[in-house]
């Protein structure tokens, strides 16, 4: 199983993610050609072999033209959506620019839609979310790994004017993340490094257990006490070593029962309880004391929004009483891959135990959109699909 894994030791940043993987593999050309199909004019991208404290390795740097233009999420999407780029290129970048989008709403107290990217949407932000997109497609990698990202001290300037690290943006995404901070005074993390970090790694890990095959390193622009580089491996995990056959996760079961509110609403509280960021809101008939017919709300989510699940229900439905316990959740792991049909691309979602794949099936959400274009039937889109994969 190949293995890409973020030494984060020095924290991360777009630009630096950019440099280690190039520095690790990923033809120069290839990621320029690619960002070509943006369509942006006035980008050109610097490669230069540069030491940090005598570690050498590549430094990317993202010259443009551009005055001060402010664009929102849609404004990228559209830029994507426009662009040649493969959909799961498009998917990956979409995702993190997300990641971005809704921790800078978090933090400013604004909708998705109404943040309007100032640095974050900036050409060297959007070279460094959709390079890395490209990057990692490119690499072809099993699984990504990373280990405790150091977020650095002190306070940083940007638009806002001087904010501390780690900015306010960088905690939002890495919720969830192991981090250590104050190894140095600077700032070692960014939103974008944090975005890629988050949006892309399927295990964290300090002890990482593979062969190394490659190593890179992502030079950064500050001088500091320890070296200013991003250090990645690509590592080989033989099936012996990669005993885990499935992904364990703990998650929090949470439930109620309900059997005197109107039917109308639960379709807002489901739809809501999504938004919070729950992993699966289900609900069943069930007959209750009195012999009332009721529904048990089922909410499976991680603990760290589970008192924001817990409001919400009181809130807005007529529950006065929860049921909370853990539960230990086993899944399938799983890997993507984009397949190309006579009508369009479809991602297509393999399902493994260990490193077999068991069973896979295409994106419902793209196959809906070819049906719905082309006029044809999901059982043709499903049937080439299995016949070509
Ligand atoms: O421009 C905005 S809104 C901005 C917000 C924040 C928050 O944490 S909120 C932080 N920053 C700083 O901008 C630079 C550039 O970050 P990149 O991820 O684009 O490299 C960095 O110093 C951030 O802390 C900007
Ligand atoms: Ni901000």
């Amino acid at each position: 199983m190949k293995i890409l894994y973020y030494d984060c030791f020095s924290g991360v940043s777009g630009d630096m993610n950019l440099g280690a993987l190039v520095d690790i593999g990923v033809p120069k050309e290839l990621l320029l050609s690619e960002i070509k199909k943006l369509n942006i004019d006035g980008i050109s991208i610097e490669f230069s072999k540069k030491d940090k404290l005598g570690i050498y390795g590549t430094k990317v740097d993202v010259i443009y033209e551009e005055g001060h233009v402010h664009r929102n999420i849609n404004d990228i999407r559209e830029i994507l959506d426009k662009s040649e780029l493969s959909e799961t290129i498009k998917k990956r970048a979409m995702k993190m620019f997300i990641l971005i989008g809704e921790a800078e709403g978090k933090v400013h107290n604004k909708s998705l839609e109404e943040i309007h990217f100032h640095e974050v949407g900036a050409i060297d932000s959007i070279v460094d979310v959709v390079g890395a997109a490209i990057c990692l497609e490119y690499l072809d990698i099993d699984e990504i790994w990373c280990s405790t990202v150091q977020l650095g001290g002190g306070f940083v300037k940007c638009a806002h004017g001087t904010i501390p690290v780690p900015a306010p943006a960088v905690c939002e995404i890495l919720k969830d993340v192991p981090v250590k901070s104050g190894l140095v005074q600077f700032e070692t993390s960014t939103p974008t490094g944090a975005a890629i970090i988050k949006g892309n790694v399927d295990k964290f890990t300090d002890t990482p257990d593979f062969k190394i095959v490659k190593t890179g390193y992502g030079v950064g622009t500050r001088d500091m006490d320890i070296p200013n580089v991003l250090r990645v491996y690509i590592g080989e995990a033989s099936k012996g070593e990669n005993k885990e056959k499935f992904i364990m996760n703990r998650e929090l079961m949470i439930e109620c029962n309900i059997d005197d509110m109107k039917a109308e609403r639960f379709e807002f509280i489901m739809e809501k309880i999504f938004e919070i960021g729950a992993k699966d809101v289900f609900m069943e008939n069930i007959i209750m004391k009195k012999s009332r017919p009721g529904v048990k709300l089922g909410v499976l989510c991680d603990e760290n929004i589970s008192e924001d699940v817990i409001k919400f229900i009181f809130k807005n439905t007529t529950s006065l009483g929860i049921r909370k316990y853990f539960v230990d959740k086993v899944m399938m792991k799983r890997k993507f891959q984009e397949i190309m049909t006579p009508w369009g691309a479809v991602t297509v979602k393999g399902a493994l135990i260990g490193d077999e794949v068991i069973k896979f099936k295409g994106e419902y959400d793209d196959i809906k959109k070819i049906v719905q274009e082309h006029g044809i039937s999901f059982n043709e889109v499903e049937e080439y699909i299995i016949k070509n994969i």
